[in-house]
């Protein structure tokens, strides 16, 4: 089935991002359609690119040029050093990529990473990240971010929140929505039709009894019991460091973290060249890769493209599967 081709943000300028598109495009030029939005001015000049002004003409000029589509920033792209004039620009892109996704212009959204510093500097960007503004956006209360590779999928429930934050944020409401929604996405999006979902315990030994922490028996267990009792295949609370082995992994699709390293350590000491980021909930499809801005290897070249070229390719077979 041929679909729309993916939006694809260029992110911080002075990251990774451009580079990434670049090589993202030699890598993928035959296989799928893409195209960037970005400022001109900031495209390396390695790069043979074609200015459109519609998504629909990406596809014919994707296997001969990279298809940008214009949004112009205000400042200049120097690697490693983020200008504050840029910000509002980063932050446009992304609105107009969601919104060619939302009108199916586009058949997803595909984001390089923004710095939440610079964006918080120069345009007091409100959001902790691509995940919280995506789902104003979409319009949305309630998104699941999951991180996704070939050996393991996890969902942090709670985010970009101060540790010392997070017991008091694990509702039963939240742990209710993000399992919901996560079984929801693996079922329509990834053709998983039961998934088996494992929820880490909050603390050491999953709380060994209450001994160790209260949390796992007052939150986490009856939420999984009433899961439990629906039919979902849901089970946990595990303690969470003995639930990432490769004989442990192979029991579960997903394993739903209480906080967010507790969720992106061991996905990305598995997979951190090829993992993807997914938010599900969200009125579109948003793929990322699993990496942020890079400063310290910016404009040298060297940055890995395997995870954006895995962030399109899982964002075309979704797209596909709709
Ligand atoms: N989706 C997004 O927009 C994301 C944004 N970020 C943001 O990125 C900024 C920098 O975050 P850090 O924690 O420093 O993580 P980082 O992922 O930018 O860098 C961590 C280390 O990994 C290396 N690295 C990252 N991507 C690479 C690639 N493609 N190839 C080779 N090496 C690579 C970097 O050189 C660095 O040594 C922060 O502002 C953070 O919030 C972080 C993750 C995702
Ligand atoms: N650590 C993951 C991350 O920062 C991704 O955030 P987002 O910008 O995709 O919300």
């Amino acid at each position: 089935m041929t679909v729309a081709p993916i939006a694809l943000t260029c992110g911080e300028p002075a990251g990774v991002g451009l580079e990434l598109a670049e090589k993202a495009w030699r890598a993928l030029r035959d296989e799928l359609a893409f195209f960037l939005i970005a400022d001109p001015d900031h495209l390396p000049g390695t790069v043979p690119a074609t200015f459109i002004q519609d998504p629909s003409e990406a596809r014919a000029i994707m296997p001969n040029a990279l298809p940008v589509l214009p949004h112009p920033f205000s400042g200049k792209a120097v690697p490693g050093e983020p200008d504050p004039d840029n910000a509002e620009g980063v932050i446009e892109a992304i609105a107009r990529g969601a919104d060619l996704a939302m009108s199916g212009a586009a058949s997803a959204l595909c984001t390089a990473p923004i710095n939440k510093k610079a964006l918080k500097v120069g345009a007091d960007f409100p959001w902790p990240g691509h995940t919280e503004y995506l789902a104003y956006l979409g319009d949305v209360e309630n998104v699941v971010m999951m991180l996704a590779s070939d050996e393991l999928r996890v969902v942090p429930t709670t985010i970009h929140i101060p540790l010392s934050d997070v017991p008091a944020a694990l509702t039963p409401d939240l742990l209710r929505q993000t399992i919901s929604i996560t079984a929801e996405g693996l079922r329509a999006q990834f053709g998983i039709p039961n998934p088996r979902i494992a929820v880490a315990g909050l603390n050491p030994h999953a709380g060994e009894g209450g001994t160790m922490g209260q949390e796992d028996a007052t939150i986490l267990a009856p939420i999984i019991e009433g899961f439990r009792a629906e039919g979902v295949d849901v089970t946990g609370p595990l303690p969470a460091d003995t639930m990432f082995h490769a004989a442990a992994r192979a029991r579960y699709d997903v394993a739903i973290c209480a906080y967010h390293d507790q969720a992106l350590i061991p996905m990305k000491t598995l997979a951190f060249d090829r993992g993807v980021n997914v938010t599900l909930g969200l009125p579109f499809i948003r793929t990322s890769p699993d990496h942020g801005t890079a400063f310290d290897i910016a404009g040298k070249g060297i940055a890995a493209p395997t995870s954006t070229i895995e962030a399109l390719r899982l964002a075309h077979r979704m797209a596909s599967r709709a």
